[in-house]
């Protein structure tokens, strides 16, 4: 008699799988290989910025006061004492009429506190001496920058666990990190099974098909920040997956496999789990695809069995893995982000689970429309390439209309969610 498994919430999966979150370790990288990398700890202001007034346009810096009678029919001469460019200090005091020539981000001088731009005033020289004219009054503080306009010394800019990004690395840089200290990638184990599976290089030949799901889950690992260690397709052989486990739990943070997880014949994943005396956290979800995504745990590591079929293994990774592997580089906001949209067409398939449909976005009129994309069935492989978003589609008796408000999964996104997506009304499964 076939096990007959029973279906356990998205959410209480959820929770099951981030149990047994941890965080990993840090390491110092240079800053140059910090993109995308997760930040250790946060970023204070250490000093302000910017660090001192400066000028934000070519001009002259001059005492605003002194500008108090100046106007088109009374234009008043300044004798410019000094020239500065960014990068450079002036010795000089400006002092009662008197102006320094600066250049944009040049520090302002002693006693100046203004700046006029050079397009504003007529140059002269005279007695071998250089002048200005100004026929406008300058309020003091006019066109500079103030030290610490922008962000003041010990002010919290971001938080560790952040994703870094470019702006983000320059902030860094700002702050005199040449050597940044990042989350450590977790090492993820990838074992694709199936004994009809071929290498992307091999021929086809009579009922072999090539793994895909292998390759597309080593882009999942990536995109979520992780590193990858792919193993050797394996046969459905109890032995040499068992064996392949073995290794991948010694080399890995965390494994996963694709295949091998249903009731069949040839799934051995199940019994894989007993022999490892691994616990198992669940091995049905009610959704799909997806519905036989399980999860393994043993000394502490996970080991995720996503299904054969593509779709199913996509939508596994990104709802289950993804969170854990982004908690582990001390993210606060693991889990997959999600908004809610427009369903842009009809989809009237009703069922009784969940389901997770392969989706584009669109935007008009201040509105995000989703659109299914592909053939909705959980071994197709095509419409995931297309997906931006999966569009969800509680669980029910009824099919859903074009202009049903829904929750929209973002695939692309970094940002992340604190909560994750979960059934907002549970009933008896
Ligand atoms: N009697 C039942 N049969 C099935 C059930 C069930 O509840 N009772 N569940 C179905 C559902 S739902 C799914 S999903 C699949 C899950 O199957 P497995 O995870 O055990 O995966 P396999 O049987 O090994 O393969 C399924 C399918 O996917 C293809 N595949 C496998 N690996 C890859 C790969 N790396 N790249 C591309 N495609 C792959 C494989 O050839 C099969 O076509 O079980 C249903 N059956
Ligand atoms: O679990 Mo299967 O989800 O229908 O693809
Ligand atoms: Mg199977």
């Amino acid at each position: 008699m076939v096990e007959r498994r029973k279906p356990i919430w998205i959410k209480e999966a959820t929770e099951k799988v981030m149990e047994y979150k941890k965080r990993g370790e840090g390491e110092t990288v240079s800053i140059h290989e910090c993109d995308d990398r997760y930040l250790y700890a946060p970023l204070i202001a250490d000093h302000d910025v910017p660090p001192f007034d400066r000028s934000p346009y070519d001009g002259f810096a001059l005492r605003a006061k002194d500008t108090e009678n100046a106007s088109r029919e009374n234009p008043l001469l300044f004798e410019v004492i000094d020239e500065i460019g960014a990068g450079q200090v002036s010795l000089q005091k400006v002092g009662q009429l008197e102006a320094v020539r600066i250049m944009t981000g040049a520090q302002i001088p002693v006693g100046a506190d203004c700046v006029i731009m050079l397009e504003l005033v007529k140059e002269l020289t005279e007695g071998g001496k250089k002048y200005i004219e100004v026929k406008r009054t300058l309020q003091e503080g006019d066109n500079i920058s103030f030290q610490g306009e922008d962000t003041q010394k010990g002010s919290p800019l971001i938080d560790k666990g952040e994703r870094i990004n470019p702006g983000i690395k320059a902030l860094l840089a700002t702050f005199g990190y040449g050597k940044v200290k990042v989350a450590k990638k977790p090492i993820v184990g990838i074992i694709a099974t199936g004994s009809e599976l071929l290498r992307p290089e091999d021929d086809l030949e009579p009922g072999k098909i090539r793994d895909s799901n292998g390759y597309m889950i080593e882009s999942q690992v990536l995109r979520t920040g992780g590193i990858y260690k792919k193993y050797d397709n394996c046969a459905d052989d109890l032995e040499t997956l068992y064996q392949a486990m073995k290794t991948a739990l010694e080399e890995c943070d965390i494994v996963i496999t694709t295949g091998g997880v249903s009731v069949g014949d040839f799934d051995y994943l199940p019994e894989i789990y007993q022999r490892l005396g691994a616990k198992l956290l669940f091995n049905k979800i009610a959704m799909r695809p997806g519905s036989v995504t399980s999860c393994a745990e043993i000394n502490g590591q996970l080991l995720f069995g996503l299904s054969g079929n593509p779709s199913a293994c996509y939508v596994g990774f990104e709802l289950f893995v993804k969170p854990y592997l982004r908690y582990w580089m001390h993210s606060d906001r693991p889990y997959t982000r999600f908004i809610t949209g427009v369903l842009k067409s009809d989809f009237p398939k009703p069922n009784p689970f969940t389901r997770f449909v392969r989706g584009k976005l669109s935007y008009a009129g201040g509105t995000v429309y989703a659109e299914p994309v592909g053939l909705d069935k959980s071994g197709v492989v095509t419409s995931i390439a297309w997906a931006d978003c999966l569009i969800v589609l509680p669980g029910g008796t009824r099919g859903y209309g074009e202009k049903d408000e829904v929750d929209l999964i973002l695939l692309e996104d970094q940002q992340g969610s604190e909560v994750p997506w979960q059934e907002k009304k549970l009933s008896k499964l």
